[in-house]
């Protein structure tokens, strides 16, 4: 028999399409209304989310990843979404199973089947609904079938819980969260001495001024990421400026720049002595670019809002340059690990574990 879901099934409230509706009299609990409504609202975002993920991964085509499009400016309860789109992912070949034996997907919600998928996975295997629009309502009408399906589901397969119905390739081994220690501002040695108040803290044994944190470890908000003393840079993404190894002084070109991370970190080898000319094609990006480089505190850094390809590699003020380094392509951006693609269907073609 699976596991009992976590919501304690609330009846849904009424409300118009895409809205939540009007907070209900009488309720004491301000935050907790709050947390709902932004529930809600994390379910829309998720599903607009995985609609464009499973559409690139159904058209083989390369789509922004997980990571990209959740923290594209769009969305807002990022975290939350994140959460819901990895876990309905993570659930998602046993809820088409569910919604497929119930029977009960009009071609009404098929036209929203994402936000049915974030749903449903939300009510059976999430948190308690209590803010809810017509899709809550139309998954708690059918809650108890959606139930008896799993109950099926795992009788079926000789299992005694629905988390055994999850392929175990579905999961990897999760990654440290790395950060690498802006010199220019700070040494290791003070962030060290702040990180290790709250958390567990160890020097990267290849990069240096990495540090390397558990897994999970938030650090978005927290002042040495905001201040720029830190930045959140993967170890691939910050072996290629201590691979190039520019030396103070030197004149070196950053071809595509934005958002910045290794430009700011050429600056920080280069102890700010010497100059960078920082390209960037892409004009919104290379406002970005900028914001990065203030954050930084560098200030032997040129930023160009330009093709680094029209370069007069003739003109006399690059007859200096020593080194570009050339990043067209992000490091960490094309490994399947950190886009999240275990998650997708067409890498997890057994996602459903059927014991012998
Ligand atoms: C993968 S990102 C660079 C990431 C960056 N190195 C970092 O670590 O933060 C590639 C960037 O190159 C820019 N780009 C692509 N072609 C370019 C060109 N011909 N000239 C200048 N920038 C270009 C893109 O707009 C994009 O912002």
């Amino acid at each position: 028999m699976p596991p009992p879901p976590k919501n304690r099934g609330h009846a849904p409230a009424k409300a118009g399409k895409g809205r939540p509706p009007p907070q209900q009299p009488g309720r004491r609990m301000a935050s907790r209304d709050a947390g709902e409504r932004a529930a809600f609202f994390a379910r829309r975002e998720a599903a607009t989310v995985l609609r464009r993920v499973l559409r690139g991964d159904a058209s083989k085509r390369a789509g922004g990843s997980i990571k990209s499009l959740v923290y594209s400016p769009s969305v807002r309860n990022k975290r939350a979404t994140f959460a819901l789109v990895c876990q309905t992912l993570k659930y998602l070949t046993i809820l088409k199973e569910v919604l497929a034996s119930t029977g009960v997907l009009s071609s009404k919600w098929k036209k929203q089947e994402e936000l049915v998928y974030v749903t449903a996975y939300d009510i059976l295997f999430g948190q308690e609904i209590a803010v809810s629009g017509p899709v809550e309502q139309f998954i708690m009408l059918h809650k108890d079938a959606f139930r008896m399906a799993l109950e099926k589901m795992c009788a079926k397969r000789k299992v005694n819980a629905v988390e055994d119905l999850l392929s175990k390739k579905s999961t990897v081994k999760p990654k440290p969260r790395f950060l690498r220690v802006n010199t220019l501002k700070t040494t290791s040695g003070s962030v060290i001495e702040v990180l290790k108040k709250t958390h567990k803290v160890v020097k990267d044994d290849i990069v240096p001024d990495m540090l390397v944190l558990p897994p999970g470890t938030d650090l978005h908000k927290h002042p040495l990421v905001t201040d720029g003393k830190v930045f959140l840079q993967g170890k691939a993404s910050c072996m290629v400026a201590v691979a190039l190894s520019p030396k103070p002084g030197w004149k070196v070109i950053d071809a595509c720049a934005a958002p910045g991370n290794k430009t700011v970190h050429l600056a920080a080898l280069m102890n700010g002595e010497g100059s960078i000319i920082a390209c960037e094609l892409n004009k919104e990006r290379a406002k970005t670019l900028q914001h990065t480089v203030r954050k930084s505190g560098a200030n032997n850094i040129e930023t160009v809002n330009g093709d680094f390809l029209e370069i007069d590699s003739n003109d006399p003020s690059y007859a200096e340059v020593r080194a570009i380094l050339l990043d067209p392509s992000c490091s960490g951006s094309g490994i399947s690990t950190e886009r999240l693609d275990h998650l997708l269907p067409s890498h997890s073609t057994a996602c459903v574990c059927i014991p012998h």
